[in-house]
């Protein structure tokens, strides 16, 4: 399996390969287990949620980039890859045909590589049915639909082990202590105050570090279990299970799901009716971190869109570890001269990075986390997805999850929006809470926090 952070120069564009993909329908799978069935290897690229999106394998074409222009310089060589490509799609459905899985950094200034994967499988499944693309940059290549058959089975071939946790497994602190991490919040806060800024989102890291090889196939599986409600993401080993979607592209409808504001359900009163609507909706500080992200997003969304609608008020979302404020966007998208809608990767350059990850106004956040993180977020934060030729796609903002460095090294990333009122006890608190799902998967357990 490649690491996802190898030193990154901004490389010129990366000759686009003739390609060649062919879809069959395929039966239904497995009700309860969907597309899991597929998920037996490391190098998986994954996009799953409740059993259904897509699984890829192998690689018929790579794009990776850097710096201000990855967004651009991504959709330039897709579009490349899609005008040169020989397609054959019956299906004809949102992820069918032609597709490719992405992750992009958070910052312009990362030397984190940015990247599309075209795969040579993908197996996508909506609402139980599936489909199967095989894709090749091999002229030659018979596409039927028993080549297709037998490439995945070469695949499926020598299922992952799994692994037991072992007595050397052992969290490690990241780039700052916790001191050290609640010194930045305070500090993030001091510059609110000042008036600079409304909103900060600051992160930290912590490291598995693991006595035996890590078995990313079964924390997939596990997160995919336990967050059904989330989209499970691996892309180059980044992983993990967000529950936060920047933007979904179907046809003319664009899709958003806002999150800000989060209550730790781990130390909440058993049994107390109503809990999170009183301390998590019913709080006015959580209730203003939650306006500045959805504010960011619509804003930013609104010159590509016709009609737009979002809830007056954010709903509590409950997921195993955490509630959270949310909020579910949708528009119709305006159509241009051409009759083309924008591409969902379009979308993902004009709308990141929202406040939820970033702040308001996004310029002095982003200045602001440079200096107090001192961590190089690599693909935190940043969007991870896929999209198809006709540039549908889902792109989630990629929280909740890690970077495989090693097999024994996960690097799992955590962050808060920091606003007026945040206490940096309770923000370190909250990053525990965050962290919760990759530690589980993982099989670690969660340090005690009073
Ligand atoms: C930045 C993260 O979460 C964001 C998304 C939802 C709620 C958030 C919050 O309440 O602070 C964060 O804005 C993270 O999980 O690392």
């Amino acid at each position: 399996m490649s690491n996802p952070s190898p030193v990154a120069v901004a490389t010129p564009l990366q000759q686009a390969p003739a390609l060649r993909s062919i879809t069959f329908e395929r039966g239904d799978l497995q009700l309860d287990t969907g597309l899991l069935d597929y998920v037996v290897r490391s190098d998986v690229h994954t996009w799953i949620r409740r059993g259904g999106g897509m699984v890829g394998f192998g690689e018929a074409a790579r794009f990776t980039t850097a710096g201000p222009d990855r967004f651009s310089q991504a959709q330039a060589w897709w579009r490349e890859i899609v005008a040169a490509a020989d397609v054959v799609d019956p299906v004809s459905q949102p992820g069918t045909g032609l597709a490719s899985f992405g992750s992009f950094a958070f910052s312009k200034t990362s030397r984190h590589l940015s990247r599309l994967i075209v795969p040579r499988i993908i197996v996508g499944c909506v609402e139980g049915r599936s489909w199967l693309t095989y894709i090749t940059d091999d002229g030659g290549a018979e596409l039927s639909a028993s080549a297709a058959e037998a490439e995945l089975a070469s695949y499926l071939d020598g299922v992952e082990p799994e692994r037991k946790p072992c007595p050397a497994d052992r969290l490690a602190p990241g780039i700052l202590t916790e001191e050290q991490w609640m010194t930045a919040v305070s500090r993030g806060v001091a510059h609110i105050r000042a008036g600079e800024l409304t909103k900060l989102v600051l992160a930290r890291d912590v490291v598995a570090e693991l006595g035996s090889p890590i078995s990313t196939a079964q924390v997939l599986r596990e997160l995919a279990v336990r967050y059904s409600d989330c989209w499970t993401y691996s892309v180059d080993g980044l992983i993990g299970s967000t529950p936060e979607m920047l933007i979904k592209v179907e046809n003319q409808t664009a899709r958003a799901r806002v999150l800000a504001g989060t209550l730790d359900r781990s130390t909440a009163p058993a049994g107390e009716a109503g809990y999170a609507e009183r301390v998590l909706a019913g709080s006015e500080k959580q209730q203003h971190e939650h306006e500045i992200a959805i504010d960011s997003l619509t804003h930013q969304l609104e010159p590509f869109t016709r009609t737009m609608t979002s809830h007056s008020e954010p709903f509590v979302l409950e997921l195993p570890n955490v509630w959270h404020l949310a909020s579910d966007v949708s528009a119709e998208l305006a159509v241009d001269d051409d009759g083309n809608v924008p591409s969902s990767l379009a979308l993902v350059e004009a709308l990141h990075p929202t406040a939820a990850v970033c702040g308001t106004p996004t310029t002095v956040a982003g200045e602001l986390i440079r200096e107090l993180e001192h961590l190089e977020r690599g693909p935190y934060a940043g969007p991870v997805g896929w999209m198809d030729a006709k540039g549908n796609g889902e792109w989630g903002i990629a929280l909740r999850g890690a970077v495989v460095e090693t097999p024994t090294r996960v690097r799992m990333y955590a962050g808060c929006g920091i606003v007026e009122a945040s206490q940096p006890v309770a923000e370190l608190a909250e990053t525990w809470s965050k962290f919760r799902p990759m530690i589980e998967a993982l099989g670690l357990r969660t340090p005690f926090r009073p």
